[in-house]
């Protein structure tokens, strides 16, 4: 039976921390404003952006979504986060990604003030997180590295097995890996014989958005197998681990929802206060 990784107990230890920073600026009349800029429909980013507003709403800092339609043109993604860059109430910028497949992510995310930048997007942060040089990594993987914290599961000397290669959570998770001294291997669309590597792994991170992708043989029996994926299916909110399946085999696991999804919305309000100065 699988240690359950409660993220809801991780958020709550950010919430405490969050609430007393909001409260210090409305004592001096400052609010802190968040601008969640959603193109186009997809699913995992809806819920996303719909809790977000609710917690950070919840939490004293204002929430904002900039919806723009799914055929929406470079030029006028660029217009909004230009006046968001400028706007002084706005103090951090999370564009949800995927973007439409016509819009060109690297020019998106090079306009983006980087002081404002949540997740790490913009070129001169995520090169920063590569390196090891900033705390600022996108949230996904620092929610990641926050409840392996939380639950004191070192990763020095394991072998973690990350799927999926996106800028905003394989490729950051894999550096702060590292940089706990794992020795990881990112797994993508084209990797040959999947579960014979995640066979080996003492850490099995899914991160690609597809239902069930992890079943009970992909996983050797004592395993932290981290599930990032928030899917719909059938009206339900479910990872890319069979959750029911791998629970009697895994070490630990996370729950979705309730796990990494529900840390994460805490990292972006910590990352949209961080030009107040530490928690
Ligand atoms: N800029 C980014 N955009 C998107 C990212 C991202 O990391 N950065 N990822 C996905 C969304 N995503 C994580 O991968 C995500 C989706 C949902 C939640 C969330 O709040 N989950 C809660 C509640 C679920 C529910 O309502 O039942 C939970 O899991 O408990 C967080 C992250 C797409 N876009």
């Amino acid at each position: 039976m699988a240690l359950i990784l409660d993220g809801k107990a991780v958020a709550a230890a950010y919430k405490a921390k969050i609430k007393a920073k909001v409260d210090a600026l409305a004592a001096q009349n400052i609010t802190c404003g968040l601008a969640i800029l959603l193109v186009g429909n997809d699913a995992a980013s809806r819920i996303y952006a719909d809790r977000l507003v609710k917690l950070a709403t919840g939490l004293g800092v204002q929430a904002v979504v900039r919806h723009l339609p799914a055929d929406a043109t470079e030029e006028e993604v660029l217009a909004l986060v230009c006046e968001l860059n400028e706007d002084d109430h706005i103090h951090g910028i999370l564009p949800m990604m995927p973007l439409p497949p016509h819009l060109a992510t690297d020019r998106v995310a090079a306009a983006l003030a980087p002081d404002k930048d949540v997740d790490a997007l913009h070129p001169l942060n995520a090169g920063l997180v590569a390196t090891g040089k900033s705390r600022w990594a996108p949230c996904t993987p620092r929610a990641v590295m926050a409840i392996l914290d939380y639950y004191q599961i070192d990763v020095s000397g394991k072998h973690a097995v990350v799927i999926g290669r996106s800028n905003v959570v394989g490729k950051p998770l894999a550096h702060l890996l590292l940089g706990q001294n794992a020795t990881v291997t990112v797994c993508h669309s084209k990797t040959r014989d999947l579960a014979a590597l995640t066979r080996q792994a003492d850490v099995i991170v899914a991160a690609v958005g597809r239902p069930a992708l992890i079943g009970p043989d992909m996983v050797r029996p004592g395993a932290v197998v981290i599930d990032v994926g928030i899917n719909e299916v059938n009206g339900a909110v479910v990872g890319d681990v069979d959750y029911d399946a791998v629970f009697p085999i895994a070490g630990a696991i996370t729950p979705v929802p309730g796990g990494v999804g529900a840390v994460t919305t805490v990292m972006v309000v910590e990352a949209a206060l961080r030009s107040f100065g530490d928690l």
